[in-house]
């Protein structure tokens, strides 16, 4: 029975996708194989030994110790694109909160009193202030063209916007979806200088913390506006603040409420609700799901951030060696020794890596007795070995 540790809530289709017959899941379990997490900050948390894969119910894995767990040999699943068109609608939903105030709007509105007549005459006289304008002919400029970043591009450019775009790692298949009519931007700077709104899709890390700092603000187009779907560090607040006052900048609308933002009368600040719709949630558990399946009962990895892509079809009739090495010389040869010498022979095998991580399957024929699982174990850089029996 493989036990499963949830941080957060996931949606109950994805755990579906874990069989009652072989997979316990709650959210207090000792000895987890699994972690399922969504924005829970696992810094600092003690990670069992027991725990074989994290898996992370969206994109974003920041709140993940990554570096650590990789040291482990312990995979970091996530679910890119899963909760990529729910993001693209909340940002194209902020660009229309922030072009025809309708936030500060609404507020108006909410604070009226009196009678029918009187409200009419104070609506007809207060809507001056709420003037907007529109998006088509507008530039908007986005900052890393990933699953959400392609797809906000591609939707703008459907509304009559004009596109820029910035990602200087941009993979091949994000670039097949862009639309050739996104123009690329030099640099950072080079989009903020050219654009009315600016929207962040590029994940938390040291190059990206603070990306819009008051050096940028000041480059921006008078009465912009700046989208933060992405992590509330990629902005430097006092900075958005300063600029928002300053009235340089038109509106901050972002995911990700902070004390001295929130009650800014020209920031919009939702509850970190970009992938909060019911499809998003379950593409999330259900990919993520799929995925720590795959990888305990085949040994199989796909959307791993931190270990190499590897599939290889099960030999019939054999159990499967799953090996996590140090991507160093001469591991597969001492594997591979250590089953010839007890007698056994290899029907297929696989050896993938990335970075400093290897993965290697191995499909025996035959049972593999435990002191050469032993053995292997203990090979020096092999991180972890697990025997999986011949499928069913
Ligand atoms: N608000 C929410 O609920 C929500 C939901 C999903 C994702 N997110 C955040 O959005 C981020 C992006 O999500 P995604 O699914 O598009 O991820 P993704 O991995 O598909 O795309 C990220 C893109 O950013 C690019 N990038 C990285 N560093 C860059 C830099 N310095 N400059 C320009 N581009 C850079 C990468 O090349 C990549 O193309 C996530 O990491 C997460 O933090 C937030
Ligand atoms: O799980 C969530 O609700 C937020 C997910 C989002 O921040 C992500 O990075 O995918």
């Amino acid at each position: 029975m493989y036990k499963v540790l949830t941080l957060n809530n996931i949606s109950v289709k994805g755990l579906e996708r874990l069989p009652r017959d072989r997979y316990e899941v709650a959210s207090e379990i000792a000895h987890p194989d699994v972690i399922l997490v969504r924005s829970a900050d696992m810094h600092g948390m003690e990670i069992p030994p027991t725990v074989k894969a994290v898996a992370r119910a969206g994109a974003g894995v920041n709140n993940i110790p990554v570096a650590e767990l990789t040291r482990r040999g312990i995979p970091v699943f996530n679910a890119p694109g899963a909760n990529a068109n729910a993001v693209k609608e909340l940002v194209l939903a902020g660009m229309l909160l922030a072009a025809r105030n309708i936030c500060q709007a609404w507020h108006y509105v909410r604070g009226l009193e009196g009678e029918e007549a009187a409200m009419e005459r104070e609506v007809e006289a207060g809507k001056k202030r709420f003037r907007g304008f529109e998006l088509p002919g507008r530039t908007l400029g986005v900052i890393g063209l990933g699953a959400i970043g392609v797809q906000v591009a591609n939707t703008a450019l459907r509304l009559g916007m004009k596109v820029l775009g910035y990602d200087p790692q941009i993979t091949v298949e994000r670039a097949w979806q862009l639309s050739s009519e996104v123009a690329q931007a030099h640099s950072p700077d080079d989009l903020v200088a050219r654009s009315d709104f600016v929207t962040l899709h590029v994940p938390l890390t040291e190059t990206t913390r603070h990306k819009i700092n008051a050096e940028r603000l000041a480059l921006m187009r008078p009465g912009a506006v700046l989208l933060n779907f992405a992590r509330r560090e990629i902005v430097d607040e006092e900075a958005v603040l300063a600029a928002l006052d300053a009235g340089r900048l038109h509106a901050y609308v972002c995911d990700f409420p902070s004390p001295r933002i929130k009650d800014h009368p020209r920031v919009v600040a939702l509850p970190h609700i970009g992938a909060s719709t019911v499809e998003a949630e379950e593409n999330c558990a259900v990919m993520v799901a799929e995925q720590v399946r795959d990888w305990l009962e085949n040994g199989q990895v796909r959307n791993a951030v931190n270990f190499p892509e590897v599939q290889m079809p099960r030999a019939a009739g054999c159990p499967r060696l799953v090996v996590v090495n140090a991507n160093i010389p001469n591991m597969l040869g001492q594997i591979s020794t250590d089953l010839a010498e007890a007698g056994l022979n290899i029907a297929d095998m696989i050896n993938k890596s990335r970075g400093e991580i290897a993965v290697t399957l191995v499909d025996v024929e035959g049972e593999i007795p435990p002191e050469v699982i032993e053995r292997i174990g203990a090979i020096d850089g092999v991180l972890s070995v697990r025997l999986i029996p011949a499928a069913a």
